[in-house]
């Protein structure tokens, strides 16, 4: 031992006091003004990074009033209101040669194509739809690319696998469809993303893709491209043959889209059609989407006017399945996005009732894309059973975070967390971005936002507890800067691709590093520069580790007591306490890469990794001082457990 640390709790906590962040005399700034009215010795600050920041926050905007921004029991519009041109290919007659999705006679076909006589028929521009779909110039409801957005270029590409296809370096016709290529204009686009470069052309190859890319780096258009380039050019598949008795009304109002794109959140799998949409833009192709939360029959409505590619969670589409109305057996592309979210324990059975329990075409006759900007080494063993002769493409590190995000982690006491947090609110007025604050539980990420909102800051939450308007109400407020902060629990850590996050804030952080990557993925996409914070205490010792090792790899700072933590905690445990277990050693292994190139390291599984219990026991569920601010103690929605899929979803 060099430097003097001694293993074990008692060490850290000697540390931690040594350092001067055992006690807390954090005073927060609403007591502030209190403190100096008093006559009691004026505060000592402990830990000396908050001196120079604004004893009040002042109120952002002109928001202020308890109630103008609440959004409890907010009545929100319809799930889905864009208006859809008719379609139903699929449920036309099987012989006919134009049973594809030609529109219905009595709508216009402005912005809807059709497939006739084996020709793809693109529908004619419709100025309204596209400016609902591609927005203006500076539209700031739309994502524009930033600053480093070339940059993405300089991050080093492994594809594994035979004969992987050499990528493309820019958008052109061919190989991309002229439709798309158009649209992928409308949608100001110029380059290619490194994942879009190597996945356009090994899914045009026809082969089966795992691809791990920083977060916002572009992975949905990774996936929609080659499938609608593909399906543009190619024309819908009839539906399978049927025996005559079966042909009857439920038959004849039956989907079969031939495009499946499962992603673990509504939200997600909306954001998703929405993308589709825009890409689908004057050709045949008819999005859909269905996820649960939302008006069945409205889903089902939406679906009958057209539903070849779907977007779905996997509750409802299952649903769907078993009332008769969604079959998968014209599947030809299925796609996981977070895919080691979908096939981690509390989606994996739902997923394999769905490819392998249904009537989806089976692993050869079908093509299987997976994306995520994390993939532990497990996960990508699991995911081989869904997989045939795959290339595995990681642009950087798989689980690396982008250099677009600079990342702070300030040591905080949990009762300290509040006041933390108006300080951080408070020390940017001028901002016009959006602010994004996580907690671990649904609990606390009503009783924050309550907080916020107390102190006149205008906030809004999301988590699993809220009904799916209050959902999307929040979302709503959220992107449009009404509420430019949001309380989320994880249900908005993945995928989610909103402009303007110039902030995000970690207050509980998460116990698996993975979900970290994602949470502050929601800032610094498509080439922006973002920030984000974490509160970091003795409660986390669990990812410290690491938390550094990632700081290391994406050239953060790291505060030299953060370095002194996570060398203790080497030396304090030999194993990874992570969600289910999941183990398999550090980021720095086999788990940054395609597990197939790395056989006999680490093995993975075995020895330590948290356990079935999860995270739950331990350090979670010490009292830090039982102040009112204080959060854990079992309350209600914890994330527990980590079998089921957490009830944070
Ligand atoms: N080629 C491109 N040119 C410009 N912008 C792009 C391009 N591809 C994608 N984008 C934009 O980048 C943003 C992030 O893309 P996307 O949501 O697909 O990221 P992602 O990699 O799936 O992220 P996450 O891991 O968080 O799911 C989106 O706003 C998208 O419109």
């Amino acid at each position: 031992m060099t430097n003097g640390i001694v293993n074990g709790n008692t060490g850290l906590e000697t540390q931690f006091s040594s350092l001067g962040l055992t006690k807390s005399a954090y005073v927060p700034p609403h007591m502030r003004n209190a403190q100096r009215a008093a006559p009691s010795p004026p505060p000592s600050n402990g830990n000396g990074w908050n001196d120079s920041r604004s004893s009040t926050p002042p109120a952002r905007g002109s928001f202020g009033g308890s109630n103008g921004f609440s959004d409890r029991g907010a009545r929100g519009g319809g799930f889905n209101s864009s208006p859809r041109g008719g379609g139903g290919g699929w449920a036309g007659s099987n012989a006919a040669p134009n049973w594809s999705s030609a529109p219905s006679q009595s709508r216009d076909n402005f912005g809807f194509g059709m497939w006739k006589d084996g020709k793809h028929v693109p529908g004619q521009r419709n100025m309204r739809t596209e400016k609902e779909l591609f927005g203006d110039v500076a539209d700031p409801s739309k994502q524009h690319t930033g600053i480093n957005f070339e940059k993405y270029d300089d991050i080093p590409v492994e594809a594994t696998g035979k004969l992987v296809p050499d990528p493309i370096n820019e958008f052109t016709s061919p190989p991309l469809d002229p439709v798309l290529l158009e649209n992928i204009g409308y949608a100001r686009y110029t380059t290619p993303t490194p994942v879009q470069k190597y996945s356009i052309p090994i899914v045009a190859g026809g082969r089966d893709l795992m691809a791990c890319a920083q977060t916002g780096s572009g992975k949905t258009g990774g996936f929609l491209f080659p499938i609608l380039s593909a399906s543009f050019s190619q024309g819908p598949r009839a539906p399978p043959e049927q025996p005559q008795s079966q042909l009857g009304y439920s038959r004849s109002r039956k989907a079969y889209p031939t495009a499946l794109i499962l992603a673990p959140t509504r939200e997600l799998v909306s954001q998703i059609h929405e993308e589709a949409r825009k890409f689908a833009y004057r050709s045949w192709v008819r999005p859909a989407v269905v996820y649960g939360g939302a008006d069945i029959n409205q889903q089902l409505r939406l679906i009958e006017r057209g539903c070849d590619l779907l977007s779905a969670t996997p509750g409802r589409l299952v649903d769907l399945i078993e009332r008769g109305r969604i079959s998968l057996a014209n599947i030809k592309y299925l796609v996981l996005d977070e895919a080691d979210r979908m096939l981690d324990m509390g989606f994996e059975p739902q997923i394999r009732r769905i490819v392998q329990g249904e009537d989806m075409p089976g692993v050869q006759e079908r093509q299987t894309l997976m994306f995520s900007a994390t993939f532990p080494r497990d996960i990508q063993m699991l995911a081989k059973d869904f997989l045939k002769d795959y290339v595995f493409l990681s642009v950087g590190r798989v689980g690396s975070t982008s250099e677009n995000i600079t990342q702070k982690i300030e040591y905080v006491e949990d009762n300290d967390k509040r006041s933390v947090l108006l300080d951080i609110l408070a020390s940017d007025p001028g901002s016009l971005g959006l602010t994004l604050v996580f907690v671990e539980t649904k609990r606390m990420a009503d009783m924050l936002s309550d907080f916020l909102m107390g102190n006149n800051l205008p906030a809004t939450s999301i988590h699993g507890d809220r009904t799916q308007r209050e959902r999307e109400m929040a979302l709503q407020t959220f992107r449009t800067g009404r509420t430019p902060i949001m309380v989320a629990t994880a249900v908005a850590a993945r995928g989610l691709d909103i402009p303007n996050v110039t902030h995000v804030v970690n207050y509980d952080l998460p116990s698996d590093i993975d979900d970290y990557v994602h949470r502050i993925g929601r800032t610094g996409r498509a080439g922006n520069t973002g920030v984000s914070t974490a509160f970091f205490n003795r409660g986390n010792k669990n990812i410290v580790r690491e938390l550094v090792e990632l700081l290391r790899e994406a050239n953060q700072e790291i505060p030299p007591w953060l370095e002194t933590v996570a060398h203790e905690a080497s030396f304090g445990s030999s194993f990874r306490g992570g969600r289910g277990g999941r183990g398999g050693g550090s980021r720095g292994g086999s788990r940054g890469r395609d597990y197939r190139s790395s056989s006999g390291a680490g093995g993975f599984g075995g020895g330590g990794g948290g356990g079935s219990g999860g995270f739950g026991g331990g350090s979670r569920n010490a009292s830090y001082g039982g102040g009112p601010s204080s959060y854990g103690g079992g309350g209600g929605g914890g994330y527990g457990g980590g079998s089921s899929g957490g009830s944070w979803w």
